[in-house]
C-alpha cells in the first residue's frame, strides 16, 4: 500500500511510524518535519498527507502531531478523507470497521512504540463493515453540507 505520513516534529514516535510502515512492506511518502524543506506546522503537514489520499496519490495516510488533534482536524477538512485519532488498537479497529477511516491520526507524545505496533496491527487487519447502517452513515458524510 502507498501511505503518506506527516508529522509536525521529529519528537516522539514520528520516525518510528515511517520505519514501521516500511518494515511492513508499505511504500511511504513523507511530509512536514519528515520531509526537510517542507512546511512542518501541523495544519500544513497534515493537509499535505491528507491531500495525497483525497487526490488519489496515496491509499491511506498517517498524520501525526503532539496530541494528534490538530492533525486529525486538518486531515478531515480534505474531501474524501475520514481521519480518526487513535490512541489504542480497539479504537483503530473501530475506525476501520465502522468509519471506513482512511487516515490514521496519532499523538507523537502518547503513542509508545509498543502501542504503535498494536494500532498498526489493528488498522491493517480490520476492514470496512458491510452492515447497512454503517454504510448509510459513511454515505451521509458526503451529504453533510460544508459551510
Ligand atoms: O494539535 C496540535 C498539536 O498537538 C501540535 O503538535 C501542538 O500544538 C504543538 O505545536 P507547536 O509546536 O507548533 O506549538
Amino acid at each position: 500500500m502507498r501511505i503518506s505520513v506527516s508529522a509536525d516534529s521529529l519528537d516522539g514516535v514520528a520516525e518510528k511510524v515511517v520505519a514501521e510502515l516500511r518494515r511492513r512492506g508499505h511504500e511511504v511518502v513523507t511530509h512536514g518535519a519528515l520531509n526537510p524543506g517542507e512546511r512542518d506546522d501541523w495544519a500544513w503537514a497534515s493537509e499535505a498527507a491528507a491531500r495525497d489520499v483525497g487526490e488519489g496519490r496515496a491509499d491511506q495516510a498517517v498524520v501525526c502531531c503532539w496530541t494528534g488533534t490538530g492533525a486529525a482536524i486538518a486531515a478531515n477538512k480534505v474531501t474524501g478523507v475520514r481521519a480518526a485519532l487513535c490512541g489504542d488498537a480497539y479504537t483503530a479497529t473501530g475506525a476501520r470497521t465502522w468509519n471506513d477511516a482512511n487516515v490514521l491520526a496519532l499523538s507523537l507524545r502518547l503513542t509508545s512504540e509498543v502501542v504503535l505496533a498494536e494500532i498498526l496491527d489493528a488498522w491493517f487487519t480490520a476492514g470496512p463493515s458491510d452492515d447497512e447502517t454503517d454504510l448509510a452513515n459513511i454515505a451521509h458524510l458526503s451529504e453533510i453540507p460544508r459551510p
